[in-house]
């Protein structure tokens, strides 16, 4: 034990990573392991809220649409999002939730692709709501779904194929998906590549612009730390957005929203993927929160990320006796995301006495122990510290 504490104090003092923790509102006494659920809240955001709440929204009032850049915040959020996964400018715009946006990305896939495709892969292993939202998209358009497992995705793809709707990385497993590998493989069958990027953002490279990525959404209140709630993305990459046609057409996508004339004629650009009015308390609390990124690099966010994923591993495998949890991620780095799924009989009861003895992670059913790893504020002492504690359960608790 006093070998590994050593080891993490050596990797925390190693960790050009370690300083932006301070950023953070964060309390000694809990090992923060969820962000891969919830983000944990930059430091600086309520003052930044007070100051909107209380100037832009109490005595600018209307005013601020312009004057305080409401009315553009959603491309220009979207523009600060683009480094992060790997977009160039203009392809990101921020509103609506996920499930809203996967329902736009999918629907303008299909519109996108030929008449004679009929068919929408779904990663079968999704997080739900994709998987209800796709269902309800393509039988709206007259597509049919078929449920893949995303390793399976690159063969099924085939001449009926429309589009895929795949997760970069599974929320359950942790499993990072071959995101330039079956994009590729969807274009040589001439099928577009939808991505859900809401365990990858922020945790990893994505690379968008540069795999050829066509249409991608994803959450901001996980590793981009936009607070609950907060607006989720879509990307439309730019040889598309001409073609875009959203199923969602409202106001705010509109070349002229003030003209407000009965006939639809949809903006240039991403705007087109904008719908009403943005939730602005939601969006600039997003946009204060990404300033914790600065001068960050994705690439050592991922290095840091895999260098804590490994070491849990390591102090799991030192402190629990053997046969008591089962890692459900893979070994391999490039397999992997930024969290480690442990696999228990009785997870209920571990996660809720781990939670009260300070190391918050979450659970997903029946059995999976999940423990998100946020490079940003996560440390190699608070991985022991999880570890440790874990054993301590399992060793209190019965098997
Ligand atoms: C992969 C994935 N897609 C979508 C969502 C959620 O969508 P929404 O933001 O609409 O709740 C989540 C998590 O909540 C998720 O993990
Ligand atoms: N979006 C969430 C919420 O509103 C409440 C509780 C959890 C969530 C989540 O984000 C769950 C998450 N997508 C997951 O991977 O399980």
């Amino acid at each position: 034990m006093a070998d590994l504490q050593k080891k993490a104090h050596a990797l925390d003092t190693a960790d050009e990573l370690g300083k932006h923790r301070e950023k953070f509102a964060l309390d000694a006494g809990t090992v923060y392991l969820d962000g891969n659920s919830l983000g944990a809240l930059p430091a600086h955001v309520p003052a930044r809220m007070a100051d909107v709440i209380t100037r832009e929204w109490g005595e600018l009032r209307i005013r601020s649409w312009d004057e305080s850049g409401w009315w553009t915040a959603p491309e220009r959020i979207g523009d600060r999002i683009a480094p992060i996964v790997g977009a160039a400018q203009g392809q990101i715009v921020v509103g609506d939730s996920t499930s809203v946006n996967v329902f736009k990305a999918v629907v303008a896939a299909a519109r996108l692709s030929a008449d004679d495709r009929d068919e929408i892969l779904v990663d079968a292993t999704t997080f739900p709501t994709d998987g209800y939202i796709a269902e309800s998209a393509a039988r709206m358009t007259g597509h049919r779904i078929v449920p893949v497992d995303p390793a399976g995705m690159a063969a099924a793809a085939g001449p009926r194929t429309a589009a895929a709707l795949v997760n970069h990385v599974d929320y359950r497993s942790g499993r990072r998906h071959d995101l330039p590998g079956i994009t590729a493989a969807l274009h040589a069958a001439g099928a577009l590549a939808v991505w859900d990027l809401c365990h990858s953002a922020g945790a990893l490279p994505v690379g968008l612009d540069a795999h050829g990525v066509d249409l991608a959404v994803g959450c901001t209140y996980k590793y981009l730390n936009g607070g609950p709630g907060s607006p989720a993305y879509l990307y439309v990459a730019e040889r598309h957005q001409a073609a875009f046609d959203s199923p969602l057409p409202g106001w705010n996508s509109h070349n002229d929203p003030f003209a407000m004339t009965p006939g639809y004629e949809a903006a240039a650009g991403v705007v087109r993927g904008r719908v009403g009015t943005p939730d602005i308390l939601s969006m600039l609390a997003l946009e204060a929160a990404l300033d914790v990124w600065d001068g960050v690099a994705i690439e050592d966010v991922r290095a840091k990320s895999l260098a804590l994923t490994d070491f849990f591993l390591e102090c799991v495998r030192a402190y629990v006796p053997e046969g008591r949890v089962t890692s459900v991620t893979p070994e391999a780095h490039d397999e992997r995301g930024s969290q480690t799924a442990l696999a228990c009989e009785n997870a209920p009861a571990v996660m809720a006495e781990l939670i009260k003895r300070g190391v918050v992670g979450d659970l997903r059913r029946p059995d999976i122990l999940r423990f998100g790893f946020t490079p940003l504020y996560v440390g190699f002492a608070d991985a022991e510290r999880a570890a440790r504690v874990l054993a301590e359960v399992l060793a209190d608790l019965p098997a």
